[in-house]
C-alpha cells in the first residue's frame, strides 16, 4: 500500500512461517485453555488453531489475536484447512466428541478414532517432522490411534497421559502438608483416569519420603489415610464436572508446560503416556504414563521406577483391557 511503501524499504522477503510454530486442534474448552497457557508462557512464535466448527474457529482466533499488544513475539492464526498448519513443531490435539453421560468409554473410543482419521493424516502431511500431543480422551488408546495412523517414530507421539493426574495428586497433597503444590513431589502413572497408579515409594517432600516416616502410606491400614489423596484425584474430575460441566484450566497449564520442555529441550522429566511395550513386564503395544524425559525429539529416555508387585499388576491389568479395547477398534 501507499504507507507501507512511504514507511519500509524492503530489504528481504520476510518468512511466512516461524520457527516455534504450535498447532492446536479442537478449539473448544481444552483446546482454548491449552492455546493461552502457551501464549501466556512464551512458549511458542506461532500459534495455529484448527478446528471444524469454522465460526467458533475464527471468533476464537480473533479474540486471542486482540489479546497480542500484550504479548511479546506471538502471531495466532485459524483455519479449517490443515495446510495452515505446515511446519509445526508441536501439534497439540483436543478435537474430539466429550464424554457423554454414562457413555461406554468403547463407543467414546470409536467415535473419537473416527475423528482422528480425519486429523492426523493431515497434521502429518503438513508437519512430518512434528511431536505429536494427544490430549482428547481415552487419552492413552488415543495416543496409541495417532501412533498408527500417523507412521511417525512412537518417541514423538506423546499423550498428555497421567499429567494432570500428578498434578492434581501434588494440589492435594499441598492442602494437607501446608506447603506449595510444587514442593510437594509424587508421581501417578499408568492409565489416565479413574484406573491411575500413584507411586507411593516416591511421594516426597525435599527428598524425605512420606513412607519412610508412616511406612503404610497409601495402604488400607494407614491411620492418616493418604490413600484419599488418590481417591480425591478422581473425584475431584467428577466433582468439577459435575460443578462447571467441563476441565480446562489444569489441563491447560499442564500441556503448556509439556510444550514448554518439548520445544525448549528442556529434559524436563514429566508422567506422560508413552510406548511402554518392554517396560515392567508389558509386552503390548499400548501407551501408559511412566516418568518421561521430554525434548524436541519427544520422549528420549524413560525412567526406571522400582515398583511394588501390586503397582506393576495394576500396570499390566491396564495394558491387557486396552490392548482388547485397541484389538476391537476399526482404524
Ligand atoms: N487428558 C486429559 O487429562 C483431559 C482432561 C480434560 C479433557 N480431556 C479431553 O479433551 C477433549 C476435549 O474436551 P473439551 O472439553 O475441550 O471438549 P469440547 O467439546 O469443548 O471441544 C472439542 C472440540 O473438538 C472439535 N472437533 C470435533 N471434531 C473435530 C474434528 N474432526 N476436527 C477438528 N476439531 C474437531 C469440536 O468442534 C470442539 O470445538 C475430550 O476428549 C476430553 O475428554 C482430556
Ligand atoms: O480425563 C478427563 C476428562 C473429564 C472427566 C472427568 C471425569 S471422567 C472424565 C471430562 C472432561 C470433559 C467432559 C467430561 N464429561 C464427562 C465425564 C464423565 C462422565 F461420567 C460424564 C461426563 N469429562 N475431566 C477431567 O478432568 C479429565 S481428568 C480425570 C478424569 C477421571 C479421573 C481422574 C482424572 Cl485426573
Amino acid at each position: 500500500s501507499a504507507i507501507t511503501s512511504a514507511l519500509f524499504t524492503e530489504v528481504a522477503p520476510p518468512h511466512d512461517t516461524s520457527g516455534n510454530k504450535v498447532t492446536i486442534v479442537g478449539v473448544g474448552q481444552v483446546g482454548m485453555a491449552c492455546a493461552f497457557s502457551i501464549l501466556t508462557q512464551n512458549v511458542a512464535s506461532e500459534i495455529v488453531l484448527v478446528d471444524v466448527v469454522a465460526d467458533k474457529l475464527k471468533g476464537e482466533m480473533m479474540d486471542l489475536q486482540h489479546g497480542l499488544t500484550f504479548m511479546k513475539n506471538v502471531r495466532v492464526n485459524a483455519s479449517t484447512d490443515y495446510s495452515v498448519t505446515a511446519n509445526s513443531r508441536l501439534c497439540i490435539v483436543t478435537a474430539g466428541a466429550r464424554q457423554k453421560e454414562g457413555e461406554s468409554r468403547l463407543a467414546l473410543v470409536q467415535r473419537n478414532t473416527d475423528i482422528f482419521k480425519g486429523i492426523i493424516p493431515q497434521l502429518v502431511k503438513y508437519s512430518p517432522d512434528a511431536n505429536l500431543l494427544i490430549v482428547s480422551n481415552p487419552v492413552d488408546i488415543l495416543t496409541y490411534v495417532a501412533w498408527k495412523l500417523s507412521g511417525l517414530p512412537h518417541n514423538r507421539v506423546i499423550g498428555s497421559g497421567t499429567n494432570l493426574d500428578s498434578s492434581r495428586f501434588r494440589f492435594i497433597m499441598s492442602q494437607r502438608v501446608k506447603v506449595a503444590p510444587n514442593s510437594c513431589h509424587g508421581w501417578i502413572i499408568g492409565e489416565h483416569g479413574d484406573t491411575s497408579v500413584p507411586v507411593w515409594s516416591g511421594v516426597n517432600i525435599a527428598g524425605v519420603r512420606l513412607r519412610d516416616i508412616n511406612p503404610h502410606i497409601g495402604t488400607a491400614n494407614d491411620k492418616e489415610n493418604w490413600k484419599d489423596v488418590h481417591n480425591q484425584v478422581v473425584q475431584s474430575a467428577y466433582e468439577v464436572i459435575k460443578l462447571k460441566g467441563y476441565t480446562s484450566w489444569a489441563i491447560g497449564l499442564s500441556v503448556g508446560t509439556l510444550a514448554q520442555a518439548i520445544l525448549r529441550n528442556g529434559g524436563n522429566i514429566h508422567a506422560v503416556s508413552t510406548l511402554v511395550k518392554g517396560q515392567h513386564g508389558i509386552d503390548k503395544e499400548v501407551f501408559l504414563s511412566l516418568p518421561c524425559v521430554l525434548g524436541e525429539n519427544g520422549v528420549t529416555h524413560i525412567v526406571k521406577q522400582p515398583l511394588t508387585d501390586e503397582e506393576v499388576a495394576m500396570l499390566q491389568k491396564s495394558a491387557k483391557l486396552m490392548d482388547e479395547v485397541q484389538s476391537n477398534l476399526k482404524m
